[in-house]
């Protein structure tokens, strides 16, 4: 797949951004959310696409035909609108469930008015700043639809400038983590946590969704999430994104705390 070149950040309402995640803004801003959908909300690089696989699993469960399609597929990206693939959009009208899973990594103050209204459930992932930061500096150049990284002391300058796609690290994990103080249906789970013990993680996740698995299905979702797995599994590891370059770096490339 040929993408143009890579995008320049740019200002957007006060955090930088790249065309690719403002152009369908209208279409973005009036989706219509429905009372059951899930959001799943993070800063880059932070446990997006391991939640989106845990909330999966809980969500259609082990025999759904749906899990032949990739995690991708199940969990469409809100505000996506790169060139030659379906928008996030797009790819949400056509799903068939009732009750969607909607990945975003959008700041509190830019998601759209109809998940407030609908009282929608949603989950937030924060990761530890450094590990955030290196996880970014390695995605950077595998994803040809991000802006040019540049070496490790620009990209680090620029992490903490918040000149990255979806803006300063801190003003993301602070808008949700205040925003969750006045509204219940905010779920916030940290990466490091979900290492520690991704069982509790797991209690405590659904008993916010009102979920009450088996042990056996517990324990079943606990192993297909592990990152060995994840990584083996075509379905999750994100190898069918065609402006992802593998031979630069995985997508599933250490999952650890403290790299
Ligand atoms: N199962 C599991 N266990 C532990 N770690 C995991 C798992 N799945 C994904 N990861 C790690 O999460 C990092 C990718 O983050 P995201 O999924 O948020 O990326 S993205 O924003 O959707 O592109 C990336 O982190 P780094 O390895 O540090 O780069 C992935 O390896």
């Amino acid at each position: 797949m040929e993408l143009p070149p890579r995008r320049k950040l740019f200002d957007f309402q006060g955090v930088s951004m790249t065309h690719y995640f403002t152009d369908n803004w209208d279409n973005v801003q009036n989706f219509q959310a429905r009372e059951n959908d899930i959001m799943i909300a993070t800063y880059p690089k932070a446990g997006t696409t391991w939640i989106s696989y845990i909330l999966d699993q809980l969500h259609y469960g082990p025999v759904a035909p749906k899990c032949q399609t990739s995690l991708v597929d199940r969990v469409p990206f809100l505000e996506m609108n790169i060139p030659q693939i379906p928008t996030g959009i797009e790819m949400l009208d056509k799903l068939a469930t009732s009750a969607r899973l909607i990945k975003t990594h959008l700041p509190v103050q830019f998601i759209p008015r109809s998940f407030w209204e609908q009282n929608c459930r949603m989950v937030y992932v924060a990761r530890n700043a450094k590990d955030n930061l290196v996880s970014y500096f390695n995605f950077d150049p595998m994803n040809l639809a991000q802006p040019e990284p540049g070496d490790w002391n620009h990209f680090l300058q620029r992490f903490m400038d918040g000149k990255m796609v979806f803006g300063l690290w801190y003003d993301h994990v602070t808008g949700w983590w205040e925003k969750k103080q006045t509204h219940s249906k905010i779920h916030c789970m940290f990466y490091e946590d979900m290492i520690e013990d991704l069982g509790r993680e797991l209690d405590r996740l659904c008993s916010f969704l009102g979920l009450s698995p088996s042990l056996e299905e517990k324990a079943r979702v606990i192993e297909k999430s592990q990152f060995d797995n994840m990584k083996k599994n075509s379905m999750t590891n994100h190898s069918s994104i065609a402006f992802m370059d593998f031979k630069i770096s995985p997508f599933m490339r250490k999952g650890k705390v403290g790299d």
